[in-house]
């Protein structure tokens, strides 16, 4: 489990309390300025609450080392960029740095998984925005974290990746890892998401099922627009 006690930041999260689980995938949900980015920037321990505390089960996160906190969570910051023009397979191969092997598996299920095999001998810097967007979180997969914490992933990708990266995630989550995305595509949190925290001005307005969260007088209270949904369960549209 990660908890999120009690969280406060000046001005950006007021009184946040949250718990995510493992083996599911969790979106968080909310407009601009909500506090999506600062939630996860807290649960991933680059930031310190002014009050309040993050939990990786029973241990407060702020007293695991940085080795370990990078071993455990993985995150993919959102604008994420390369600061090293270094060959694509090397900047992958990062990933494995907190558990200092050379461990060949996870790099290339993670390259095979954002399909950037072919990249492999390409500058970092040389790419183009969705493919920085799948090498970074190629970086992040191959690390194999406990909880993949990623602010909007899926936004640089086009449709196929964006669904097999879907796919890899509910891998994982399968597998035990805990996934928690930040998400602004509310249809894409309705059909993959198992359960989605939706804030608003720095305070969490649902917490629950995606049904339950994005109910639409939920998205007419927080988001301000009066929509409905509409198809199948895991092929739901949102219509405005
Ligand atoms: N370093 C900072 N210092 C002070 N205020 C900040 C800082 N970073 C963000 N904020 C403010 O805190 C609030 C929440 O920001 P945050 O980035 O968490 O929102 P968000 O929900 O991720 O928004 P978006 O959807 O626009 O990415 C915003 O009003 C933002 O301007």
């Amino acid at each position: 489990m990660l908890t999120a006690k009690n969280l406060s930041v000046a001005g950006r999260l007021n009184d946040v309390t949250s718990a995510l689980e493992p083996s599911r995938i969790t979106a968080i949900c909310g407009p601009n300025g909500a506090g999506k980015s600062t939630l996860l920037d807290l649960l991933a321990g680059l930031e310190k609450p002014d009050t309040g505390k993050v939990l990786l089960g029973e241990t407060p996160l702020a007293t695991l080392s940085p080795h370990e906190r990078g071993r455990r969570l993985g995150y993919l910051p959102q604008t994420a960029q390369i600061a090293w023009d270094v060959p694509v397979r090397s900047l992958v191969e990062l990933g494995r740095m907190p558990h200092g092997d050379n461990n060949r598996a996870p790099v290339d299920d993670a390259m095979t998984a954002l399909d950037i095999t072919a990249l492999a001998d390409r500058r970092a810097q040389s790419l183009s925005g969705g493919e920085t967007a799948r090498v970074l979180l190629a970086r992040v997969l191959a690390g194999e974290p406990e909880w993949i914490l990623a602010d909007e992933p899926l936004a640089a990708l086009d449709l196929a990746h964006q669904l097999a990266l879907l796919r890899h995630l509910r891998a994982a989550a399968d597998g035990g890892t805990g996934v928690v995305l930040v998400l602004h595509d509310l249809a894409l949190a309705m059909n993959h998401a198992d359960h989605v925290v939706v804030l608003d001005r720095g305070r969490i307005a649902a917490n629950g099922t995606c049904k339950d969260a994005l109910d639409t007088q939920i998205i007419e209270r927080v988001w301000k627009v009066a929509a409905h949904w509409i198809g199948e369960p895991g092929q739901r549209a949102l219509v405005t």
